[in-house]
């Protein structure tokens, strides 16, 4: 019988599940040397977010099979070396969706009318009623920031409650948020208009500290702002500071910079504050779905069956999933790419099946893209079972062609991406051993591995061009692993491919697309 453990608490109904096809062992609040040593034994692992299966676990892990995150966040989980040893990890990408939207919801409702601070002095024996004059959310404006999952019944709600909405989301068609009753505007505006900013994006580079000193400056003095989303979303000190000084009226946040919350200035704060400790979750229903959505694929996949969540391995038989694997990952990171390099909100994406991809078989590429291309907007929260369906949902049109005639690779895979800022292809193929080719950029012949940190140029073939970019990024301190150029005629419209050790740094794009002879430029992280 296969042995699985669960090193959270998990709700049981998710344990009899999984106890009908193998024997489960809980054990909670282990050290991360004590997991290590016992991991081996188990074919499975359950966790919620109090677990971190660091690399050296997933190493330890010789029987693992699959890593089931009763939840949604996989941020606990080293996806990538789970990927590597072939490990499935699964989430429950909807089983505490309501319960966010309604942990968000009341705390914006907590915050306007002070009712922690006010229960506290009651029960305290107090009974003060002037300090506790609140404000009403009726014909107010909501900000929506993220307009997903949890950001859309927030909104469906708060439009009940008579709230007028505002929706800031790069990746959401007009369309889409007109749907759910939100005129989409630009970040500026939302925040300076709203009366209530609530934060529903996943943590990227992008949304990092994206409420900064200088955007809490543009809200209102009555502004209140809700973080149900991630801690560090908002810069914390920063936030503090603008509270302390009456730049906004109120905050409240459910998670944090660093969980579980240590010494903060925050803390320090009055009833412009609510703290509650990372319970978006946590209430019974949410746990009971997440319980039991997890523990089903983990049965599943002990059964030999596909999983329908998996944040890594498709659900797919084990015999396609075995031809197609390889392939799978060119699809991905080409749809990663062309989404980077696109940028904004893609509203079309055709993908070109080549040489002997160009067979029905080959129908998942297709979905790997799409999970690839939506990587940036939804992160853990696509899979390729939901890929398609957050596809059409956000308005991305999908052309897929056949094309066996072109051969210069066994199969090659291209996608061509249009969006609010143009349109961008790329090209890519295996070798022999597997390893990914980028093999066409924007129309140029490239020939090159694709790596963590990428930079693009789109320039003039001219003489100079390569060292001034080479000293340029020399003197921001980021170096060059590899470059390629890619042109079709001498001195014509190139494109520029380099691989870099270090991401670049903030401000680095803009003075890249100052050089002389260079057109545009890009960056796309992996
Ligand atoms: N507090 C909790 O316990 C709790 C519980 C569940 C989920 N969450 C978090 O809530 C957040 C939203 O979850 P969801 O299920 O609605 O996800 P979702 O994937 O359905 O929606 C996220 C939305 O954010 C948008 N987005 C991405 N980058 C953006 C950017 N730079 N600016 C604005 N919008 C951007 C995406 O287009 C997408 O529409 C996630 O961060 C998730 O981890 C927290
Ligand atoms: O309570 C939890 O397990 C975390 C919930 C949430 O942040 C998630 O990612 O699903």
């Amino acid at each position: 019988m296969s042995k699985v453990l669960v090193s959270d608490p998990i709700d049981q109904a998710g344990i009899d599940i999984l106890s009908q096809v193998a024997t489960v062992d809980v054990k909670t609040n282990l050290k991360p040397e004590e997991l290590v040593q016992i991991i081996g034994d188990y074919d499975a692992l359950m966790i919620r977010s109090g677990t971190r299966v660091t690399k050296e676990i997933i190493e330890a892990g010789t029987q693992l099979k699959i890593i089931g995150r009763a939840g949604v966040g996989v941020d606990n989980v080293d996806v990538p070396a789970a990927t590597r040893k072939g490990i499935v990890v699964v989430n429950s990408p909807e089983g505490n969706t309501i319960a966010a939207a309604e942990h968000a919801l009341a705390m914006m409702l907590s915050l306007s009318r002070y009712i922690p601070d006010a229960n506290a002095s009651v029960k305290r024996g107090e009974w003060d009623r002037k300090s506790f004059i609140g404000a009403e959310v009726y014909k107010k404006t909501l900000g929506v920031i993220g307009l997903g999952k949890i950001g859309s019944h927030v909104a469906t709600v708060a439009k009940a409650m008579g709230m007028k909405l505002l929706a800031y989301d790069p990746f959401i068609s007009t369309e889409r948020a007109e749907q759910i009753g939100c005129q989409l505007v630009e970040l500026d505006l939302l925040v300076q208009q709203a009366d209530y900013i609530t934060l529903h994006m996943p943590k990227t580079p992008e949304t990092t500290h994206l409420i900064d000193a200088k955007m809490l400056a543009k809200m209102k003095p009555t502004a209140r702002i809700v973080n149900c989303a991630r801690g560090g979303i908002i810069d914390e000190e920063a936030l503090a500071v603008a509270l302390k000084e009456g730049q906004i009226a109120g905050a409240a946040l459910d998670v944090f910079e660093s969980e579980p919350l240590g010494e903060s200035s925050l803390r320090a704060l009055g009833k412009e504050i609510i703290l509650t400790p990372h319970l978006g979750a946590s209430t019974t229903e949410a746990q009971v779905n997440v319980a039991i959505d997890v523990a089903e694929q983990i049965r599943d996949v002990l059964l030999g069956l596909p999983a329908r969540s998996a944040v890594n391995i498709p659900g797919l038989g084990p015999d396609i999933l075995e031809e197609l694997k390889p392939y799978m990952q060119l699809a991905e990171t080409l749809g990663k790419l062309v989404g980077q390099l696109a940028g904004g909100r893609v509203e079309l994406l055709n993908v070109r099946l080549q040489g002997e991809l160009a067979t029905n078989k080959s129908q998942p590429l297709v979905i790997a893209s799409l999970k690839g291309l939506l990587y940036q907007a939804l992160r853990e929260r696509v899979n390729y079972v939901n890929a398609t369906l957050e596809a059409k949902e956000r308005g991305i049109r999908v052309i897929e062609t056949r094309d066996a005639a072109i051969k210069d690779y066994a199969g090659s895979l291209h996608l061509e991406a249009t969006g609010s800022l143009g349109t961008h292809s790329v090209t890519g193929a295996l070798l022999g051993d597997g390893e990914i080719r980028l093999t066409n950029i924007d129309g140029f012949p490239v020939n090159v591995p694709p790596s963590q940190h990428m930079l693009f140029t789109l320039h003039r073939d001219m003489p100079g061009i390569i060292g001034k970019l080479g000293s340029l990024l020399g003197s921001f301190n980021v170096n060059i692993a590899s470059m390629q150029v890619g042109r079709k005629i001498v001195r014509g419209d190139a494109v520029m491919v380099l691989s870099l050790d270090d991401p670049l740094p903030e401000g680095i794009l803009s003075e890249i697309k100052k050089v002389a002879g260079i057109r545009d430029a890009y960056t796309v992280t992996l």
